[in-house]
This record gives C-alpha cells, sequence and structure tokens, in this order.
C-alpha cells in the first residue's frame, strides 16, 4: 500500500494578476461621501415596506423600474426625477424604486457598468467609478426615491449597500455560493433571478441558501481580509425573468414557480421581470408582458408581489463604442433596450390601476 505525505509547505503559483490602484476602504468612502440623513432614511423605509408587500401585509406592488445600466449620470438624474413624481402620484398603490445598475454581468465581453468603466473609453478607473456609483445613488435616495441595484463583485456591497433598498442576484450569478453568502448579509429584500436557461429551481435553492447564516472570507470596513459572519437574508424573493427556453410571466409558469416556494417551505409571493427573457430582449414587448399582469392582478391575483421594467428616456438601445461618448444619444441604453419614458408612466399607470380593480373586488385582499 503506497501513502501520499503531503509536502511540508505550498507554493502559490503567480496569478498573472496586478494591483494597478488602490481602493479607498468602506469606511474611507462611507466618510468621503456620506449618505444624507433623507437617503438613509430613504432607503430603510422602502427597505421594511418591500419586505411588507413581499410578506402580503401591503397590498401594493412593488415596481422596480430604470435603464439597464447607468452610462450617464446626468440623464439618470433626469430620469429619477420624472421616476421620483410619478411614484409620489402613486405612492397609495405602487412602491416604485428606481433601477440604478452600476454593476453589468456580460455573457462574454462588453462594458461592464459605471463602477468599472465610468469614462466609458477603456480606462477602468475604479476608483473614480466607486465614488460616482455611491455618490449618485446618495443623490437619488437623498430625494425621496428608493434605489435597486444588482450585486455583482462581492466586495462591491461593502460601499453601496447602505444606499440601497431591493437588491439582485442576476441570472448568471444565481448558481454562485459566493453570491448567496454574501446577500445572506445584506439587510435588504434580495431578488434571486430564475437562471438564464429559465430553470426557477436555481432561485429557490439560493433563497434557501442566503436565508441561513454562513461565514466566509471577506473584506471589514478597514478594508483588511477578514472572516466575515451573517445572519442570513429572511427577505429573498424569486424574480421570473424568462429564459432560452422561453418566456415565464404567464399565469401557468407563475403558478408552478409558486408551487416551487410552496415545497420549499417558502411564501408564495414573487416578482415578474418584464424585460430580458419574458420580452426576448424587445422592448416592445415589455408592455405586453405588464399589460399581462395588470389584467391578472385586476383580477384578483395575489402571487405576483411586483414587477421590473428596463425603461430610460428614449426608447431602444445603442451600441457603445469605447472612447465615443460623443456619438451617444442622450438619455439612450447601451445596454439591453428599455422602453422610453411616455410607456412606463402609461405602464405604470397602469398597473396602479390594477391594484385598484383588485382593491374594489368584494373578495379581494383587505388592505
Ligand atoms: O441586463 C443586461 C444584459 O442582459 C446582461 O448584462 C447581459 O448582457 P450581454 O448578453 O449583452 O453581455
Ligand atoms: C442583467 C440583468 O438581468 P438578468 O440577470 O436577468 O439577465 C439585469 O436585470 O440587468
Amino acid at each position: 500500500m503506497s501513502t501520499v505525505s503531503a509536502p511540508a509547505t505550498f507554493t502559490l503559483p503567480a496569478t498573472g494578476a496586478t494591483a494597478a490602484a488602490r481602493l479607498p476602504t468602506p469606511a474611507e468612502l462611507r466618510e468621503e461621501i456620506p449618505l444624507p440623513p433623507l437617503a438613509r432614511k430613504t432607503a430603510q423605509r422602502a427597505r421594511r415596506e418591500i419586505a411588507r408587500i413581499l410578506e402580503g401585509r401591503d397590498d401594493r406592488l412593488v415596481v422596480i423600474a430604470g435603464p439597464c445600466s447607468v452610462h450617464d449620470p446626468a440623464a439618470a438624474l433626469t430620469y429619477a426625477e420624472r421616476l421620483s413624481a410619478l411614484a409620489a402620484e402613486q405612492r397609495d398603490r405602487l412602491l416604485v424604486v428606481m433601477r440604478v445598475y452600476v454593476e453589468k454581468p456580460r455573457t462574454r465581453t462588453g462594458w461592464k457598468g459605471l463602477l468599472s468603466d465610468p469614462r466609458l473609453d477603456g480606462s477602468q478607473d475604479l476608483p473614480s467609478g466607486l465614488r460616482l456609483a455611491r455618490g449618485l445613488m446618495a443623490q437619488i435616495a437623498g430625494s425621496g426615491l428608493p434605489v435597486a441595484c444588482e450585486f455583482l463583485d462581492p466586495l462591491v456591497p461593502h460601499y453601496l449597500a447602505d444606499a440601497v433598498s431591493w437588491g439582485a442576484i442576476g441570472a448568471r450569478t444565481v448558481q454562485s455560493q459566493v453570491h448567496r453568502q454574501v446577500t445572506s448579509g445584506l439587510g435588504m429584500p434580495i431578488g434571486f433571478k430564475n437562471a438564464t436557461g429559465g430553470g426557477v429551481e436555481d432561485a429557490v435553492d439560493a433563497i434557501v441558501s442566503a436565508s441561513h447564516p454562513h461565514v466566509y472570507p471577506g473584506i471589514g470596513d478597514d478594508g483588511r481580509a477578514a472572516v466575515v459572519s451573517t445572519a442570513g437574508n429572511p427577505d429573498g424573493h424569486v424574480v421570473l425573468r424568462g429564459g432560452s427556453a422561453g418566456p415565464n410571466y404567464e399565469a401557468g409558469p407563475v403558478a408552478d414557480a409558486l408551487a416551487q416556494l410552496a415545497a420549499a417551505g417558502l411564501p408564495q409571493r414573487l416578482v415578474v421581470d418584464a424585460s430580458h427573457g419574458n420580452s426576448n430582449k424587445d422592448h416592445e414587448r415589455q408592455p405586453l408582458v405588464i399589460d399581462d399582469i395588470a389584467r391578472r392582478v385586476a383580477d384578483g391575483e395575489e402571487g405576483v408581489a411586483g414587477v421590473m421594467i428596463e425603461s430610460f428616456l428614449a426608447a431602444g438601445r445603442q451600441d457603445l463604442t469605447i472612447g465615443r461618448t460623443d456619438l451617444l444619444t442622450y438619455g439612450q441604453s447601451v445596454t439591453d433596450a428599455c422602453v422610453d419614458w411616455q410607456e412606463t408612466a402609461r405602464m405604470i399607470e397602469k398597473l396602479a390601476a390594477a391594484v385598484d380593480a383588485r382593491r374594489a373586488r368584494p373578495q379581494g385582499p383587505r388592505h
């Protein structure tokens, strides 16, 4: 019988990576760009309200609307101003949260978002991107409009999470243990997208995993590597976004997903994304998804707690040529196609009317 003895020391191979610039620590960035008191209040209040809607204790719908990605802070602020006015008008029926997505997962390659490359010129000035992202989120939340984003890099929540009311784990990372661990320590409701193939099981697994405490290697407020311990996130939920097998916003797939949640002992409430695989990335299909959901909500459907809409000032999308921001159309997405402002307002009004109609039903939910 042969035995294998472990070497006394290990030499790690060179990684090929270089550390090009220092990032501020989370504590340094929070001190440099503090959250205004109203931003903190907005973030905390919306977290609680979203959780109540997910629990079915508040009969409003959550509406997560905004650009696929933020590439121009000025256009994002113009959009925020309009959305904020509409959110205030509909606050008794809807809880509107703005997508302020500063990190983009890519299927293969492409611009990875404002945080990675804030000048859109390939210089990848991450320290500036991080500052810009935090400043923008602080300003939007500080205007009273709650902020949503996708958490992609596991270090980034340490810098931004206090400004955020709703977080997403995307279809490309929903199976990742790293992301499940990170979200288990975040203080806001987290929507887990179904995987790109359409499978909801991965999102259900992620909710269960993230609801448990975890211990993992991460960083502390001082930026030093640390053992991070989390308490578990009780507000994980599924986001149906369709997939390569087709859309899943219709009543049948929603009922199937709710059954999977019930089988896992989880609350039967979820969010439907009108974009991505549910629109086949065609922005003109998003209103069809919202119309269908609004009709079902008006008829009394209660499994859908909220919707996501990819929306910006101008309709459609445009290709980004790195280094040529002069070629860009103002207020139009450089990633996935979005509906324009007029269509966004129409969709939001339709959802508000659906909540009213559900309330008016004799056997409708109590509120
Ligand atoms: O939501 C945005 C995109 O669908 C996601 O970032 C993937 O983009 P890509 O397939 O263009 O890389
Ligand atoms: C990348 C996104 O979605 P998904 O993970 O569903 O592709 C998104 O919402 O921006």
